[in-house]
């Protein structure tokens, strides 16, 4: 059965070192039991704070970078390198670092497609999802259609949205592992976003949020609000789901 947990931090800073702490240590735990780990980042705010804090942290050493897969929950659609792309983000704050210092082979990050033209890059939303999804699936795990999935971090919107499913959006009920989003609320308006039947596939799933303009989500998604209004209550681990969140995100729940 899944566990839910919910902890509080004061505020946004030590709420990300808390997770990257947090996300380190289970790496760290995971190594010790099997290989490779596989981890899913996230963009968002405090997502992007917590990968700037692995980066900072000295546990970071104890890792086998060497065994560890990354991957993405959702993209925004948009050409290589534009700053707006979480992979732009998460590689200027640790993937980079990583790859260059710590032993991070370039070929176990596992990006979504750009748009574009050139090689590697996608023509449309569901060109970049059928390449993700593929990837995917070469690393699944047997009967599968993505790999066990060790961590999956997601942030979440002031809207409630997760990954790139937004609240009352045909993506919500999308099958299949990975989906081309149309007509986002929030920009870019085309993106590409793990479903909820991959999110629903790892083992541990871990929201971070922060800020009062996420209280009120965070409550309804805490309190198994309807999914069209909070996608975010549908972010939920096989094994066990965690809600890392600060004071403020915290302060809408009874
Ligand atoms: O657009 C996105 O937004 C969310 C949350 O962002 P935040 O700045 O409100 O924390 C993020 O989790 C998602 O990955 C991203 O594409």
């Amino acid at each position: 059965m899944s566990t839910r947990l919910v902890v509080v931090h004061p505020d946004a800073t030590v709420l990300a070192e808390a997770a990257a702490a947090r996300l380190l240590t289970r790496v760290l735990d995971v190594q010790s039991l099997r290989s490779p780990v596989h981890l899913v980042l996230t963009g968002g705010t405090v997502g992007i704070k917590t990968l700037a804090a692995v980066a900072a942290s000295p546990l970071r050493d104890a890792v086998d970078w060497s065994g560890v897969h990354l991957w993405w929950g959702d993209e925004r659609f948009l050409p290589s390198g534009d700053p707006e792309r979480n992979e732009t983000q998460a590689r200027a704050a640790l993937v980079d670092d990583l790859v260059r210092s710590s032993g991070l082979p370039t070929a176990n990050v596992h990006a979504v497609a750009p748009s574009g033209e050139g090689p590697g890059e996608a023509a449309t939303p569901e060109e970049a999802a059928a390449a993700y999804a593929a990837e995917l699936s070469a690393f699944a795990s047997p009967g599968g259609q993505v790999p066990s999935f060790d961590v999956l971090l997601l942030g979440m919107g002031p809207d409630g949205h997760v990954a790139s499913l937004f609240p009352d959006h045909a993506a919500l009920a999308a099958v299949g592992a990975v989906v081309g989003v149309h007509g986002s609320p929030k920009p870019p308006a085309e993106r590409v976003s793990l479903t909820f039947a991959a999110i629903g596939s790892a083992r541990e799933v871990w929201v971070v949020a922060a800020g009062a303009e996420k209280a009120a989500k965070a409550a309804a998604a805490l309190s198994d609000g309807p999914v069209t209004e909070v996608p975010a209550v549908r972010a939920v681990g096989h094994d066990r789901t965690l809600w890392l969140l600060d004071a403020a995100a915290a302060s809408g729940r009874g």
